[in-house]
């Protein structure tokens, strides 16, 4: 991937999106945090390079996490499954308030076979996203656990969370009605932002990785600011060590015993 090309005109976010339920929201302000869109209205001109977050992406087999990826990178959809293994990687560029911003989105396999190497890679995340299936009630219990692990790598001060409701398209809106009641409890519990969505029609796939975008950038410069690192600009390049977050994996790191 060209990291220099310009951001895609539709990767552009401006403005704060809106959550999808008030209930369960990370935040529901109308617009970016002052102090972060000061920061980047101050800093915009004359600086080049990049921010990147790590979006981790965990869940049952099966409940359509590649899918929602692919829906929003790539704007494709297979109705055939194809397990993932260990882990897949995806890298999306936007542009928040003027600053080049990536989500790195790591995909997870769901199969407990897998389990355990996709969980090497679950530290250093800024944001997890847990996927259930809104038609199987045992994926919305499940995610209670995978939290609780995806947590034990990471932060839990520092990671934003999202709880996600997929395959909408498969439920009757009476029957959709019934397990959100269920699943805006789990998130609120969870303190998530939860949203709902079906990668088949692509119905708030869009809304849901722009809300992800912009609430990982906003926490992100407001850590940053709150660090006091003023001597580095909003924008300014981030140094990729492998130490710091193995950010740039492109192989397997070695199988864990308890894989074999
Ligand atoms: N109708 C419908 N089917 C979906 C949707 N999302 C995923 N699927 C189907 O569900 C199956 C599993 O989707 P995947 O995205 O591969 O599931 P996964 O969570 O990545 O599974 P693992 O990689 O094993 O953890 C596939 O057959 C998809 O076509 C959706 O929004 N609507
Ligand atoms: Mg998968």
């Amino acid at each position: 991937m060209n990291v220099l090309a310009p951001v895609r005109r539709d990767r552009v976010i401006a403005d704060l999106p809106r959550c999808f339920r008030k209930e369960a929201a990370l935040h529901t302000r109308p617009a970016f945090h002052p102090t972060v869109a000061g920061a980047c209205q101050e800093q915009r001109t004359g600086v080049v390079g990049f921010k990147i977050s790590k979006i981790i992406v965990v869940g049952d087999l099966s409940v359509g996490k590649t899918c929602l990826i692919n829906r929003f990178c790539k704007d494709t959809f297979d109705k055939n499954y194809k397990a993932t293994i260990g882990v897949d990687f995806e890298m999306e560029r936007f542009e928040v308030l003027g600053v080049p911003f990536s989500l790195q989105l790591w995909d997870t396999a769901g199969q407990e076979r897998f389990k355990c190497i996709a969980s090497t890679y679950y530290r250093g995340a800024q944001a997890i996203v847990i996927v259930f299936d809104v038609n199987d009630v045992g994926s919305l219990e499940h995610t209670r656990q995978w939290l609780a692990d995806a947590l034990k790598e990471n932060d839990p001060s520092n990671v934003i969370l999202f709880l996600v409701g997929s395959k909408k398209d498969l439920s009757t809106p009476a029957q959709y009605s019934l397990i959100e009641k269920d699943a805006l409890k789990v998130a609120q519990e969870m303190q998530a932002e939860y949203w709902a969505v079906s990668s088949l029609t692509g119905e708030n796939v869009r809304d849901f990785f722009f809300r992800v975008a912009a609430l990982t950038f906003e926490n992100s410069v407001l850590a940053e600011l709150e660090r006091g690192s003023s001597t580095r600009r909003i924008g300014d390049t981030v140094r990729i060590s492998s130490k710091e977050s193995d950010l740039y994996l492109s192989t397997p790191r070695k199988k864990p015993k308890c894989c074999q």
